[in-house]
Order: C-alpha cells, then structure tokens, then sequence
C-alpha cells in the first residue's frame, strides 16, 4: 500500500499587515514545527515580506504572486493606503484576483485544505470548485463575534438610545455596549452601504466554509468559544496565540547578526538604569489627527514616564510635533518612525506598559509578554477588544477621553493620569497580576499538550481524512479555468 501522501496546505493572507502577519506566525507553526508542506498565495508587492518572514529566498517556489488589481494606485498592503477610507474599495479589488487564483490552483496538486483571510470571501468559491475543503481565518476574537451576533440577533443598536448609552446584551447581561463602539456605517440604526455589503459577503463565505480558524485559546474567552459552536456555523477552532510560534533558525540567526535597532539599544540603556518604558504604538493602520497627536505629546511629556512611541505619520506637521517633543523630554523618551519588530520590542525587560489601540494581534502579543495595557481603541473592531481587554478578561486599563464617550478626545491629562496609574498605580498592579497569570495560560495552551496545540493537530488529522476519503484532486479532476 501507497504511503499517505503528508497534508499540503495554502494559506492566502489578507495585503493588510495586521492579517498577514498572524497567518504566517500560523505558517512557521505549521513549516517548522509540524512538517507540513505549505504554499502562500500573496502579490508581487508583498512577496519579499512573507519570503523574509519565513525565512525562504523572494524567489521560493513555495510562494506563488498573483497579480494585484491596479485599482487602487498600485498599492498592495492596506498599510500604505493614504486614507482608510479606500478600505472598502481595496479590500473589494480583491475579488479581480479570483481567475489568477484558480489558474495558480490548477497547476496546484494535492492540496488538503485552503486557509484564506475571511476578508477572501470569494476563495470558498474557488475551494469548492476544485473540491477543496475552505478554512476562513479570523485574526480577530470569539469575544467581539459572538457580541456582535447577539447585538444583530437582538437589533441592539436600533433603538432610540443615544450613541453613549450603554446598551445590556442579553446572551451575556453582564456585559454593556453602546453605539459607539460600533464604527460607522455599522452603528446606524439601519445599517446599508460597500462595507456592510462587503463584510456581510465575508461572514456568509466563513458560515458556508469547513471551518473558521481562531487566532485565540480556549482558556481565554471559552463562554465566546462555546456560544459560537452552539450558535453559530462553521466550527471555530483555536490554534493561538499564533505570536508565540518560534522562527525558524535562519530568521533567529539573521537576527543575530543584524545590528541592533536604536530603539533597542535605548532599551538596554533603560534596563541598565532600572527604568520602566511605556510602549506607545497603534498598529498599522490607524489614523491620527495632528491635535490629537499633540495632546499625545504633552500627555507623555507630563507623565515623567520614560516611552518608546513608534509614529506612523510622516507628515511635515507631524515632524514638527515630534522634533519639539524630542527637544523636551531628551533621553527620557524615544519616538521611531520606521517599521519596528514589537514582538521585540514587548519582550524586552523594561517594557511595563503598552499604551495600545487593541488591534488584536497587539492585543494577544501584550498577553504572551506579560505587558498590561492602557487602551485606546481607534477603529474597526477595536473598541469592542478594549472592552474585552478592561472589562472581561482585565489586563488593562483605559485611557480617559475629555467627554467619557469611547470615541471622545483624549486630552494630555487624561492620557497622563492613566499612563501614571497604568505604571504606578493600584489598579495597575492588578492588570499586571493579571495579564501575567493569563500570559502564563497561552504558553500552555500553545505548548506541546495544550489546547491551541492539540486544537492544531485534531485538524490537521480531520483534513487528511477528508482528503483520503474525497480521493486525490489532482489537476486532470478539477475546475478548468482561465484568467479573464
Ligand atoms: O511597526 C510595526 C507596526 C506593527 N507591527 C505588527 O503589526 C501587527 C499589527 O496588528 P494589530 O495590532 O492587530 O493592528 P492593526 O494593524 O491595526 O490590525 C488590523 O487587524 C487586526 C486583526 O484583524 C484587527 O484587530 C485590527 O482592528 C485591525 O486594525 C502586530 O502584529 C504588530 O506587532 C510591527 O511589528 N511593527
């Protein structure tokens, strides 16, 4: 008898770095720890990024680009859109993408399993052509979905309520939303347009897929785990927090040789002199207005914290702000305003703080390196995370606005009263014990035995034995399809 043939799995990330980024954490979990051959669908801009990150050469053959619509300017990662208001129309562009894609899988033989960014809607289209089982990965949390299915189940946000008032959730009493943490168009009472339209296509694709995969672990939030199982299709399976998989040793050893990054040289010098930083970083998309960035300023300036802030905005106002601000605070302060590692950066002794948006990969990375944080949701589903971060599992504290509404003006008081309690504080100390028993939880989950990793295994075995029993599909069997 024929050996069985080891799984083979494609994995096609989202161009947007906060969805790319986990799924290839999941890459080198599966490449480097579980043998498994894998290919990564991306675009020709974004190949060196997924080549550097795996550690392969830009012309691996295990990468396949397909071209990208030139819709949007020629851009490909949703980083470097100039406005996220041209989120809907990019993400959207994708779907152009569909023909290349299935030609890319044609020449494919022997693929197990399709994980693609739930924002791929139109990948479960392609997989079931070619027969091919589809898993939506979801880099966010079971917390905001099933919220979110109970808030849409229940039409919580139709009533007469003002955008401030907090709304009681009925599958979960304890739990209060308002309207604003739900970001526009999806807060109207009656919610139409692109982006309701394009993630409603995203949620259908990911109930009609084999499976969705859940950068998150059971011991974190497992009523939100059990709700959407029993609730909701497909089931969810927990493989995080992916952040922990280990690079593969040539990426280790390039690290090794590389000279060390400023801000981490700053880093040691502030471990030497026994000083706390503070983290200050809102992912890669969030957009910042100038007198907010100011406020930012003064509010750090004022703390007397030492910080490290890593700035996105490259404008000549915004270089203004930040020069005055290095000209005040001297050594006491970093800013960077380049690419930075903040997995590097979150693991590094004298980090105690991460003043955050909540994007849920900064999220999970504050949890696996044990930094309490002080949130600052800005937009997509990040004010429901931070209130999952402050009130459900209470690793954090959060920042105060000038009105007491989430979407309210920070001010440079508000931001310091809270840096300091986050740092000094009472409150601080117990979001600290927190987030380091909870830290403690994910290593387990993701070790060898844990949930996340049995989690792991229990699919790929399924998918093998749906493979086995659906036969090989290779290319003579499947979908013919051209390019248009
Ligand atoms: O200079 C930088 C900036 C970011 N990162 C990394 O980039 C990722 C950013 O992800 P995240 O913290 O989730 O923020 P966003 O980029 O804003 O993520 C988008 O995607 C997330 C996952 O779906 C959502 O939770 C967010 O709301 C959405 O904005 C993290 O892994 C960071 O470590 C770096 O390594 N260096």
């Amino acid at each position: 008898m024929a050996s069985p043939q080891p799984p083979h799995i494609l994995l096609f990330p989202f161009m947007s770095k906060g969805h790319t980024i986990p799924l290839l954490h999941l890459a080198r979990l599966l490449l480097f720890h579980r043998r498994i051959k894998l290919t990564l669908i991306t675009t020709t801009a974004n190949r060196p990024f997924i080549a550097h990150f795996l550690g392969w050469t830009t012309d691996d053959p295990n990468i396949i680009d397909l071209p990208f619509p030139t819709q949007i300017q020629g851009i490909e990662s949703t980083d470097k859109l100039p406005s996220m208001s041209l989120f809907t129309q990019f993400a959207t562009a994708t779907k152009l993408m569909q023909p290349h894609f299935e030609q890319a899988l044609n020449k494919l033989s022997n693929v197990t399993a399709i994980v693609s960014d739930w924002f791929l809607s139109w990948t479960l289209e392609s997989a079931n052509k070619f027969g091919i089982p589809r898993l939506s990965f979801h880099g966010m949390n079971n917390y905001v979905d099933a919220v979110g299915h109970q808030v849409f189940m229940n039409q919580l946000l139709s009533g007469p309520e003002s955008d401030d008032d907090l709304i009681t959730v009925p599958g979960f009493p304890w739990i209060k939303i308002t309207r604003n943490d739900y970001e526009e168009p999806f807060n109207q009472r009656v919610p139409t347009g692109p982006s309701i339209d394009f993630i409603n296509e995203s949620i259908t694709a990911t109930a009609n897929s084999y499976g969705l995969v859940s950068n998150s672990f059971y011991e974190l939030e497992p009523l939100f785990i059990d709700y959407l199982n029993r609730e909701l299709k497909p089931k969810v399976w927990c493989v995080g927090p992916l952040c922990l998989a280990e690079p593969p040793p040539e990426v280790e050893a390039r690290v090794d040789h590389q000279q060390q990054p400023k801000w981490m040289e700053w880093l040691d010098q502030k471990l030497a002199q026994e000083c706390s930083v503070i983290y200050v970083a809102f992912g890669s998309q969030a957009e910042i207005w100038i007198q907010q960035l100011e406020e930012i300023s003064k509010g750090l300036e004022e703390s007397q914290v030492s910080f490290l802030w890593v700035v996105r905005k490259n404008d000549d106002e915004t270089s203004v702000v930040m020069k005055n601000l290095e000209e005040r605070v001297g050594e006491r302060g970093m800013i960077v305003r380049e690419w930075v590692d903040q997995i590097e950066i979150l693991r590094h002794e004298s980090v105690k703080g991460f003043v955050s948006h909540c994007g849920w990969n900064s999220v999970l990375e504050g949890i696996c390196w044990k930094v309490p944080i002080l949130a600052w949701p800005m937009m997509a589903e990040q004010h429901l995370n931070a209130r999952m971060v402050v009130e459900e599992i209470k690793i954090g504290l959060r920042v105060e606005t000038c009105d007491g509404s989430v979407r309210g003006f920070v001010k440079a008081d508000g931001l310091k009263k809270m840096v300091k309690e986050l740092m000094e504080g009472e409150k601080g100390k117990e979001v600290r014990k927190k987030v380091e028993d909870i830290g403690e939880g994910a290593k387990k989950a993701m070790a060898e035995g844990g949930s996340s990793w049995r989690t792991l295994n229990e699919l790929i075995d399924e998918l093998q034995g749906v493979r086995n029993s659906n036969g090989d599909t290779s290319p003579s069997t499947k979908g013919n399809t051209t390019p248009s």
